[in-house]
């Protein structure tokens, strides 16, 4: 663990990034409560193992630069919000597409969903037409028959940004509030180190291996974070489809009812 903390993580850093790197104490650590921010992981009850798998060229290695282009001074990967609430999420990151349900009682199952806002504007409009919108149709397909679910659709997309020296290069263990997640690497390879996205029961799927394009395609339901960016950058598109007919994901509603 202390290998991929970066000499400057903080104590909090520390503590929640131990919390989900700790894999011999069991899934049981993954829905510990941090000691200093209060913030209880989402991710309590996984139910399923996790289905990854990897898609080459996903996305073309000029659309990716595209997208690290257009978004680069976008004003709104500046803006860290709510600190107490986006703890562990990557400090820059714009949300171009939701369309998923924020009642209180999905936010609340949610956990960290506060910290995701609508960024979508006229400046985004063309990459959301141009880039996202055509990779969903592809990777729609895709998601399908992996989920082995005819009524998924893009539900949100939002381009994530870690860098080493910001306050926040990492994302601790979680679920999505999707059916299929679809994560795009939008960095080249080998022009950031750390910034694995890990798998618990695969952690050693780094997306070091991954280029420009490459795309990790995972059930909603899968425990996974991102280990700290400890030198340069990382950047990904992040893609959840979610099931119109059903609404709530199928994990999260399952979580719900063992609690109750
Ligand atoms: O940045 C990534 O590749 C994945 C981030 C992630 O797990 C998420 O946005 O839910
Ligand atoms: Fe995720």
């Amino acid at each position: 663990m202390a290998a991929l903390l970066p000499a400057n993580a903080t104590a909090h850093d520390r503590a929640r990034y131990a919390s989900w790197t700790d894999k011999t104490r069991g899934k049981d650590a993954l829905s510990a409560t941090c000691v200093q921010c209060e913030d209880v992981s989402i991710c309590a009850v996984p139910t399923q193992l996790p289905g990854v798998a990897i898609v080459r060229g996903a996305l073309s290695r000029d659309d990716a630069r595209a997208i690290r282009a257009w978004l680069a001074d976008d004003p709104a990967f500046d803006d860290p919000g709510d600190i107490a609430r986006t703890d562990g999420l990557p400090r820059r990151q714009v949300t171009l597409l939701r369309q998923v349900c924020i009642c209180e009682e999905c936010f609340t199952a949610g956990g960290s969903f506060a910290a995701y806002r609508i960024a979508a504007s006229p400046r985004h409009a063309r990459l959301i037409s141009d880039i996202v919108m055509p990779l969903a149709t592809k990777l729609v397909v895709f998601a399908k028959a992996k989920a082995q679910n005819q009524n998924l659709s893009l539900w949100s997309a939002f381009v994530r940004r870690y860098d080493a020296t910001s306050s926040r290069r990492a994302m601790p263990c979680h679920a999505d509030m999707s059916e299929l997640t679809v994560s795009v690497s939008l960095s080249p390879q080998g022009s950031y180190q750390g910034g694995a996205l890990e798998f618990e029961g695969a952690p050693a799927l780094a997306t070091g291996n991954l280029d420009a394009g490459d795309a990790v395609v995972h059930h909603g339901g899968a425990i996974h974070g991102i280990s700290p960016v400890t030198q340069g950058e990382r950047w990904s598109l992040v893609c959840f489809f979610g099931d119109d007919s059903r609404g709530m994901p199928m994990h999260v509603a399952e979580k719900i009812l063992l609690r109750m």
